[in-house]
């Protein structure tokens, strides 16, 4: 069985941005640069974003960071928005979910510029996703992708089962999934599929996303199947130092030892998201300048 450390992969992958990012810095005069805007006091968001923010300096990225109380208006947000939209320093734009209840998350992603959307969430991306069209690819389905093509793990022709149909990533990683050249099988699986069990057994590959701990048991993994846990919920322990720790949607003890390779909770798909969102904020960067070169000639 072999671990496979998005962690490690993360690190590679950052190491290629960080070139990549001198070199357009060198070529534009300014860094890619990314915003991120967080609205509320959620603990767990919180850490997400100041780990993004900790990515995005490391790179040497320029980095502009919106705190947002609670109670702020739907319309306040949207305001902010469109004036990073309107901002030519501003290459990716993230607004951190979940959003307060009082907010529309649709309408807040409608609104961000599809150029700007290192996230992938806006439409026009998930869209370009689904046609098989290049795109700004949301960021976890695609670190997913990126820790199998560092460790070979061959999709063609494979019995793919996703566990989760969210916009963000279910449903996009079935989309990439069967595209030409990824070329696998895919079922997805969600809240209302009756045998569960069964569908997941037949998989060669099996990718979790639906944030229950632990709900893939030993007993639902067919022998030597690759695992991808997505899954990362906060569960109270008090023997730790924080009172919590991570948990994936995967038993892992009893399951890693069945599969030929599994992602660990933390240090899998989580590192990976991070990564993404780095390259993807490059990507923007690379792809808004040579958009503007094109206009101005
Ligand atoms: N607009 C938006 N974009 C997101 O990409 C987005 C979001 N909203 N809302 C929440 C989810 C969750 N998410 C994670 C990113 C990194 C780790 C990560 O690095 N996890 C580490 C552990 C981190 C820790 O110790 O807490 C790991 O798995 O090893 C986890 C989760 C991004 N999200």
């Amino acid at each position: 069985m072999q671990v496979l450390s998005g962690k490690d992969v993360a690190m590679s992958v950052l190491e290629h941005v960080r070139k990549e990012a001198v070199i357009f810095g060198e070529k534009y005069g300014r860094m890619p640069s990314i915003a991120v805007i967080l609205v509320g006091e959620d603990p767990a968001s919180q850490t997400y974003v100041a780990a993004k923010k900790k990515s995005a300096l490391e790179l040497g990225y320029g980095h502009k960071d919106y705190h947002l109380s609670v109670h702020a208006t739907q319309q306040e947000l949207l305001e902010l928005v469109r004036e990073l939209n309107a901002d030519d320093d501003v290459d990716g734009i993230l607004v951190q979910m979940p959003l307060p209840p009082h907010m529309d998350e649709n309408c807040v992603i409608d609104t961000i510029d599809p150029a700007k959307d290192v996230d992938g969430f806006h439409p026009v991306n998930a869209g370009k996703i689904l046609l098989g069209r290049s795109s700004l690819v949301s960021c976890t389905p695609k670190g997913v992708l990126r820790i199998m093509d560092h460790y070979g793990i061959r999709t063609a022709g494979k019995d793919v089962v996703i566990i989760g149909r969210s916009s963000i990533v279910g449903k996009p990683m079935a989309a990439l999934l069967m595209q030409k050249g990824r070329d696998a099988t895919v079922t997805v699986c969600h809240s209302c599929t009756l045998g569960l069990k069964e569908h997941v057994r037949r998989a060669d590959i099996i990718i979790a996303a639906v944030g229950h701990p632990h709900m893939i048991t030993a007993d639902m993994v067919k022998s030597e199947a690759v695992v991808i846990d997505v899954g990362i919920t906060r569960v109270t322990d008090l023997t730790k130092k924080k009172g919590w720790r991570l948990v994936g949607d995967v038993d892992y003890d009893n399951v890693a030892p069945r599969t030929s390779a599994i992602t660990p909770v933390p240090g899998g798909v989580g590192p990976m998201t991070i990564a993404m969102l780095m390259e993807n904020t490059l990507q923007a960067a690379q792809e808004r300048k040579r958009e503007q070169k094109g206009e101005n000639a």
